[in-house]
């Protein structure tokens, strides 16, 4: 089996952890893990935190409405690591079982899959994948959320755009601007969308509820979605 990093893969907390966790839906994307695996296309996952995140998040301000952005971006991240330990839980030994706490070339295995969540403050897990990306030298980074692209604004406050098929990693850093807030939504963190262009790695944004789409994005065919950058 090939040791070669094939994909990251940014998987919305919106989708495997809101309202709570989705237990279908990590079996499948498991399941779909094994099956690209087995083929010989090793990729690594990096999860999000979803509506467990922001529940605590919001919990943490109603408590004190001083508390730090940095304090709520811990809570964020200790459920993204809670929501990765669930795919661990169905992937078994084809997975690194402990959780990378840091996004360096050691966070991989020659042959297993790596599942992550948040590593610091500041940051959404976008910006980690973008980052381990970037670290193990993997060309392509596959962000899977609840919406089938990229468009010229958020297409739940402005219905009637257009999605883009593919833009430039210029353009994409103008649409998602570059302020953080802890629970915040934007299509790719700001950070990840810079990291694209620096690093110049292809991006890929695509509606994870659709596996059979994401699948096939996964192993180099044709999928619906907005390709962001050159090639
Ligand atoms: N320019 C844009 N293009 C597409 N979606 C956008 C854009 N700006 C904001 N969004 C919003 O980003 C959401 C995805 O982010 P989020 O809900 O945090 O998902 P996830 O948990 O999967 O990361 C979309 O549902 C959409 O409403
Ligand atoms: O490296 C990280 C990853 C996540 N978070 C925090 O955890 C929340 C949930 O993560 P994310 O936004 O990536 O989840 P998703 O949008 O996929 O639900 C973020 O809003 C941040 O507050 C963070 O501080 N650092």
């Amino acid at each position: 089996m090939s040791a070669a990093p094939s994909f990251v893969l940014s998987l919305g907390g919106s989708l495997v952890a809101s309202p709570v966790p989705q237990v279908e839906y990590v079996q499948k994307i498991a399941a779909m893990l094994l099956r690209l695996r087995a083929d010989g296309i090793v990729g690594h996952v990096v999860i999000g935190g979803g509506t467990v995140a922001r529940t605590y998040i919001n919990a943490a301000r109603a408590i004190n409405p001083q508390v730090s952005d940095a304090e709520c971006d811990e809570l964020g991240i200790i459920c993204t690591r809670l929501n990765s330990k669930l795919l661990l839980s169905a992937l078994g030994t084809a997975a690194r079982q402990d959780i990378p706490l840091d996004t360096t070339p050691d966070a991989v295995r020659p042959g297993l899959i790596t599942v992550m969540g948040g590593t610091f403050p500041g940051q959404t897990t976008d910006a980690v994948s973008a980052k381990l990306a970037r670290a193990i030298g993997c060309p392509r980074m596959i962000n899977a959320t609840n919406v089938d692209g990229v468009y010229p604004a958020d297409p739940r406050k402005n219905p009637g755009l257009q999605k883009y098929q593919r833009i430039s990693h210029d353009r994409l850093i103008e649409i998602v601007g570059t302020e953080h807030r802890a629970g915040a939504s934007f299509v790719i963190d700001p950070i990840a969308a810079r990291i694209f262009k620096e690093s110049n790695i292809t991006g890929v944004v695509i509606n994870g509820q659709d596996i059979e789409n994401l699948e096939r994005c996964l192993r180099g065919q044709e999928f619906n979605g907005t390709i962001i950058g050159n090639q």
